[in-house]
């Protein structure tokens, strides 16, 4: 900027002090994901109990080795068979809510917990029961476990495929209703035979190399998986209609979207070789179950093998589950001993991380962002949210925030630097100190949304070293007044902007005038003429009620003209006190700024 000058600084604290009390804020205190952070607790819940832990319900049963490691950071209630109602009624004394597919965690259950639920954690992979907009509108985090039950999910399917072939489950209750009918259980051989594996993800991938060992002619459809994968298993990536129409065995192994419900209806039945038998082990919604019962009595589909359904339990007079050509398993697919095991551990380590404020590697309705970025970003994110809330503190009131401009300057390429977080904490920085509303990094954008608020960003390529992932953040607000005139900049923003030095965020631009100040504690800018004596006029009235300063810059234009002074304090001044700051003469005005 045309008018910004030199800046001066007076280091008055020790920057190991100083280092240090930043890099050890914990990171939930950033996230905000940990409901207990005495910060929030007061003004968001209702306070249930003095105790420090966190409380985790557990809704279904979840193996031992995973209840363990809830126990040693939380209170653990396990609760079993709980009706809706009952579900809503407990959320509401609960920080986290672990769950497998029995129980539906929908709109209800995040409104009912009024703002203490922080994270579900789903102990397997489909999500499906859980409404994730709710919970991304609540702020609340869903975390799955997605890779512990993969195998037992593939064996399970392999399971029904060779027992449907042979027809095991049929033959059994006759031997043991006293019959010996070897004529009747004629089965069909399996090499050979072609196996269409609908989803080639997790799951169907490791069907798909078990049905290769059984001498099968696997073809996949998935339009999302990559074709070398499926290259190095000797497995061919096929269209849908090609799928379903060349395969004697068709396995489903996709998740339940809007684009794969009933995706096995009437129509697409109608497409596929007569005799050819089903397996579903992924979502029952994925097949029109009654379209399934009209092409098995067309003698289309020869059998199905079911271990999932639209409604769960089906109901008792089925006709699909009673039929002779279809064997039922009751979602069995992820239940062997290794299996839970694994997951219950997964998902403990989940919900707990989170609970920590750690971002989840598994997390569904957040960005996933790696740990080694996300402690390289640390100190970014402390800086970003204190610029947020700097810069909404120095709109004037009925100003209304509507459109902010986010400016990083970095010598990284753009690819290379992940802003997600930092436009998050930016978001939770204008938001928090102008209303009730919790934000964090799962909800940031959607809260943003909803109040109307239009950021854009932009980036600054910088030549030089990429070493740090940023040189500078500026963050501006446009259309609005200020209640401290200079900090409005040139083009005639709201402008503030910082950088980290020595791990420390640091306000570097108040406007057009250069400072530099380290963010902690609270903040007092004082515009003033520039003249000898003002830092101490001003440290003695600080000094006098014990307010330690910690940080005092001054940027001025030229000599003897404007300066603006920045003064870090660690204790809130008194009303008085800051009132004897504006009666000095040579201050025009002054702001008080909380950080
Ligand atoms: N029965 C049980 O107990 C268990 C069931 N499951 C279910 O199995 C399914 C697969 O699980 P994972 O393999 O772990 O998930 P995954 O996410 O690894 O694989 C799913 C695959 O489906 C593909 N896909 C998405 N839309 C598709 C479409 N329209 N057509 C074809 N493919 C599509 C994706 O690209 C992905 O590759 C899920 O529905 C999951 O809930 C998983 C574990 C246990
Ligand atoms: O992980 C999945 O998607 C499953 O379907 C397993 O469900 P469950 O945890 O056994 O209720």
């Amino acid at each position: 900027m045309a008018t910004s000058a030199s800046s001066t600084t007076l280091k008055l604290s020790s920057p190991s002090t100083a280092a240090s009390r930043l890099l050890h804020r914990p990171l939930h205190a950033a996230f905000g994901l940990s409901s207990l952070s005495l910060r929030h607790q007061p003004r968001r819940f209702v306070v249930l109990s003095m105790d420090a832990k966190p409380t985790i319900l557990v809704s279904e049963k979840l193996g031992e080795a995973g209840l363990s490691l809830l126990k040693e950071f939380a209170n653990v209630d396990c609760s079993y068979n709980l009706s809706p109602e009952e579900l809503c009624t407990k959320i509401s004394l609960c920080d986290a809510l672990i769950v497998r597919s029995g129980t539906k965690v929908n709109r209800d259950v995040f409104e009912s917990s009024a703002g203490r639920l922080k994270v579900v954690g789903r102990a397997g992979v489909g999500i499906d029961n859980v409404d994730l907009a709710a919970a991304t509108e609540h702020g609340c985090l869903v975390v799955n476990a997605p890779t512990a039950n993969t195998v037992a999910a593939a064996e399970h399917g392999i399971a029904l495929l060779t027992a449907m072939a042979r027809n095991v489950a049929q033959a059994d209750a006759s031997v043991k209703a006293g019959k010996w009918e070897r004529n009747k259980y004629v089965g069909v051989s399996l090499v050979g035979k072609t196996l269409a594996v609908m989803g080639f993800g997790k799951v169907g991938s490791e069907v798909a190399r078990r049905a290769k060992g059984l001498g099968m002619h696997v073809v996949a459809h998935d339009p999302y998986a990559p074709a070398d994968r499926a290259r190095a298993i000797g497995v061919e990536l096929v269209s849908f209609d090609e799928a379903i129409s060349m395969a004697d065995f068709i396995s489903l192994h996709m998740p339940l979207t809007a684009a794969t419900s009933k995706i096995l209806n009437d129509e697409n039945f109608a497409k596929m070789k007569k005799g050819v038998r089903i397996i579903n082990v992924a979502r029952g919604g994925v097949i029109d179950e009654e379209a399934l019962v009209r092409a098995i009595d067309a003698g289309i589909v020869a059998q199905a093998a079911l271990d999932v359904f639209t409604v769960e339990p089906p109901p008792k007079d089925s006709k699909l589950v009673q039929h002779e050509n279809v064997i039922a398993t009751p979602h069995l697919g992820a239940s062997t001993m290794e299996a839970q095991e694994g997951v219950a551990i997964e998902i403990a380590e989940a919900v707990v991380g989170a609970l920590k404020g750690e971002l989840a590697a598994t997390a569904v309705n957040a960005p996933m962002v790696p740990t080694q970025v996300l402690t390289e970003l640390k100190p970014y994110v402390a800086l970003a949210e204190k610029l947020g809330r700097l810069a909404v503190q120095l709109v004037a009131g009925g100003s209304g925030v509507k459109t902010v401009k986010v400016t990083y300057a970095s010598a990284r390429a753009p690819d290379d630097l992940d802003t997600r977080l930092l436009r998050a904490m930016i978001i939770k920085g204008l938001i928090e100190p102008i209303s009730s509303v919790f934000v964090n990094l799962v909800n940031a954008d959607f809260t943003a949304k909803q109040r109307g608020l239009r950021i854009t960003e932009e980036r600054i390529i910088l030549d030089g070293s990429p070493e740090s992932p940023l040189e500078s953040v500026q963050v501006q607000i446009a259309n609005v007044d200020s209640k401290f005139a200079s900090a409005i900049s040139d083009a005639g923003e709201v402008t503030v902007e910082g950088r980290v030095k020595d791990g420390i965020p640091h306000l570097t631009k108040v406007g057009s005038f250069e400072v530099d100040v380290s963010l902690e504690g609270s903040l007092i800018l004082c515009r003033q003429v520039d003249q000898p004596g003002m830092i101490g006029k001003v440290g003695s009235i600080l000094g006098q009620e014990n307010v330690n300063v910690s940080f005092m810059t001054v940027g001025r234009i030229a000599p003897r003209k404007q300066a603006v002074m920045a003064i870090g304090v660690d204790e809130e001044p008194s009303k008085q006190s800051l009132k004897r700051i504006g009666e000095i003469s040579a201050v025009e005005e002054f702001v008080y700024l909380r950080l």
